[in-house]
């Protein structure tokens, strides 16, 4: 199988790395269209991949096509290349707000889709992608999808009405996660720490306690408590976020990016 991208930006080469990187497709098979020169030597020298500026010769090549593009491009995107489009190719979108619908009416005629909104720890094999499809798309080929999807961290299926929600929830968030790890590292380099050092630790912290909250089932609020001795160091930080309303913030970021993830146009 023959698999294509349109835009080999952060979120393509990230799928891209993972998905070579697992076997599921050979870099040989990939196909990626980009907007410079520039970017179609870098593809070609990180991944093998066969890059081009000719967005038509990936949609015709190519059995499964990724759209890879920012929205503001999509348009033309679908403008150009949707003679290509013929009714067995499938096409995933990985961009936010764009409904199967919407898609459907830009190309106009009866395709197989599938909308997508993954994250960037795809790049290290384990992104987070949120996946629905049309009723074109079969039972067998939406399983192919989230084979490649799982190449590079887990993938379900949601109803299309929570896939801004997904924008919000684990498409974005891997930025907020960041602004909170380098918060958390510049502490401990202000108390004396090297700053590699307090990524390492900052950033083995937060994953542990991601795997925490996935492996044992149990409540973050639990987990939490589980940290804080009475008397102890932790609730004195715990109080102290609490008062800095931690939780109320990343509510409301996480609401205006989901908001804005509906009304992407
Ligand atoms: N970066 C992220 O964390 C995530 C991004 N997305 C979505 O993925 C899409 C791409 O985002 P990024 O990779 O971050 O953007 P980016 O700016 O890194 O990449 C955009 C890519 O599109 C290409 N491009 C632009 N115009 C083109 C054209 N006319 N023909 C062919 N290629 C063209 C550029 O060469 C570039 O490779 C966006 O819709 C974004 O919302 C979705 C989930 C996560
Ligand atoms: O910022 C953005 O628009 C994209 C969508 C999800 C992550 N990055």
């Amino acid at each position: 199988m023959k698999v294509g991208f349109i835009g080999g930006g952060n979120m393509a080469s990230a799928m891209i790395g993972g998905m070579i990187q697992k076997g599921v497709v050979s870099a040989d098979d990939i196909l990626v269209s980009v907007r410079t020169e520039k970017s179609v030597e870098r593809l070609t020298n990180q991944f093998g991949v066969q890059a081009t500026m000719d967005n038509e010769a990936v949609v015709a090549g190519s059995d499964l096509v990724f759209l890879a593009v920012k929205p503001n491009q999509i348009k033309n995107i679908i403008n150009l290349v949707k003679n290509f489009i013929s009714p067995e190719k499938i096409i995933v979108s990985i961009l936010p707000g764009k409904s199967l619908q919407w898609l459907g009416t830009e190309i106009g005629k009866p395709t197989k889709l599938i909308r997508t909104m993954p994250n960037t720890p795809a790049l290290v094999g384990e992104g987070m992608t949120g996946v629905c499809a049309n009723d074109l798309v079969t039972e067998e080929e939406l399983q192919l999808v989230l084979t490649l999807l799982k190449s590079f961290g887990r993938a379900e299926v949601v109803p299309e009405y929570l896939m801004d929600t997904v924008t919000g929830v684990s498409g974005s968030s891997p930025a907020y996660v960041f602004l909170f790890l380098e918060a958390l590292a510049d502490a401990a380099v202000a108390e004396g720490m090297p700053r590699k050092q307090a990524y390492e630790f900052a950033a083995q912290s937060v994953l542990g306690s991601a795997k925490m909250l996935l492996e044992t089932g149990m409540h973050p609020g639990e987990l939490k408590d589980m940290v804080c001795s009475p008397g102890g160091t932790t609730i004195e930080a715990v109080a102290v976020l609490e008062r800095e309303k931690l939780r109320s913030a990343v509510i409301d970021a996480t609401r205006a990016c989901i908001r804005k993830s509906k009304g992407v146009d």
